[in-house]
């Protein structure tokens, strides 16, 4: 059976503060994408959604249970926050084990489930480690098999790679749409790399409103055509800043390759080239203000 979120004209305040505004939102069975910079409102819809923050104003139903049935829907509910830190004197077995305790299920499963999960998160071999002897990566994935440890519905998982090594990401990432095989897997990010490589559908976040939502694909569509690149000198540079969104550019010597965006082939030597979810998110961010970022590097 397919599980559903449904947010229908959500309004969160915080006091005075709307840090969402008129949220509409189906989530399906899989890995869903939410970008958003820093402040959008990503840690807000995940807590509503968990049950951490009571709604404001709005219908929000998980899996046909309405949000204000905390319990109900707690109990399909794993989630993962930015910050998790758990037991760091116990050892990953005994952690788990306590976890199975307090959200009430019985020793013979626990002694099932339990080792069934180290395994699938790759923790098997560190079972007896101290939670505190782990590195951030095995930290993530422990806190990933906790989330599920009452085989969820539903997983929220808010800035999971954040502070991993590159090899640490790809590994929890590819274990997150693993787990989305069978579920509704939420995945809460500012790194447009997480969502490119993992989810299909998305949404994205601007200081609480959704300003996107539809395939990764259909983003990549609205930038197509409006993405070049081309080898110019570092003076060159500062006057195509001021013209263009940069969205990457690479030191060669005295000269620098950019990737921008343009409406229009802006100069002869400037060479289309097909477009990229990050050239996506720079074309629909552009003229909202504030910082985007620009990455480094191709
Ligand atoms: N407890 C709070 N009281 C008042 N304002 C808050 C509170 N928590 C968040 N906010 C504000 O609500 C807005 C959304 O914050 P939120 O944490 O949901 O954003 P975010 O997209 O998750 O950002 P980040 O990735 O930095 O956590 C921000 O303007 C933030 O300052």
């Amino acid at each position: 059976m397919t599980a559903r979120i449904e947010i229908e004209n959500l309004n969160q305040f915080y006091g005075k503060k709307q840090a969402l505004k008129e949220i509409n939102l189906t989530i399906e069975t899989g890995m869903f994408g939410l970008l958003g910079r820093n402040g959008a409102g990503k840690t807000t819809l995940m807590k509503v959604l968990s049950t951490l923050l009571p709604k404001s104003e709005g219908q929000i139903t998980v899996c046909k249970r309405k949000v204000e049935h905390a319990q109900a829907v707690r109990n399909i509910t794993g989630y993962l926050p930015q910050e998790f830190s758990m037991y760091p004197n116990m050892s990953v077995y005994e952690a788990m084990d306590y976890l199975g305790v307090l959200s009430g299920l019985p020793k013979s499963q626990r002694k099932q489930r339990i080792p069934e999960l180290l395994e699938r998160v790759n923790l098997q071999d560190s079972r007896r480690k101290k939670v505190k002897q782990l590195s951030g990566g095995m930290k993530r994935r422990l806190g990933i098999a906790q989330a599920i440890l009452h085989d969820p519905k539903v997983l929220i998982v808010d800035e999971p790679t954040a502070g991993l090594d590159p090899e640490e990401r790809v590994r929890f990432r590819n274990l997150l749409c693993e787990i989305a095989e069978n579920r509704i897997v939420i995945l809460s990010t500012h790194i447009v790399g997480d969502i490119e490589a993992t989810c299909e559908h998305i949404a994205v976040l601007d200081r609480g409103e959704i300003i996107y939502q539809g395939t990764v694909s259909e983003l990549i569509g609205q930038a197509e055509g409006r993405v070049y690149q081309a080898e110019i000198s570092k003076s060159e540079l500062e006057d195509l800043k001021q013209r263009c969104i940069v969205t990457s550019m690479l030191t060669l010597g005295n000269n620098v390759m950019v990737r921008f965006l343009s409406e229009e082939k802006p100069f002869a030597s400037a060479r289309p080239c097909d477009a990229g979810v990050e050239d996506a998110y720079m074309y629909l961010m552009q003229g909202r203000g504030g910082e985007t970022g620009c990455s480094d590097s191709y």
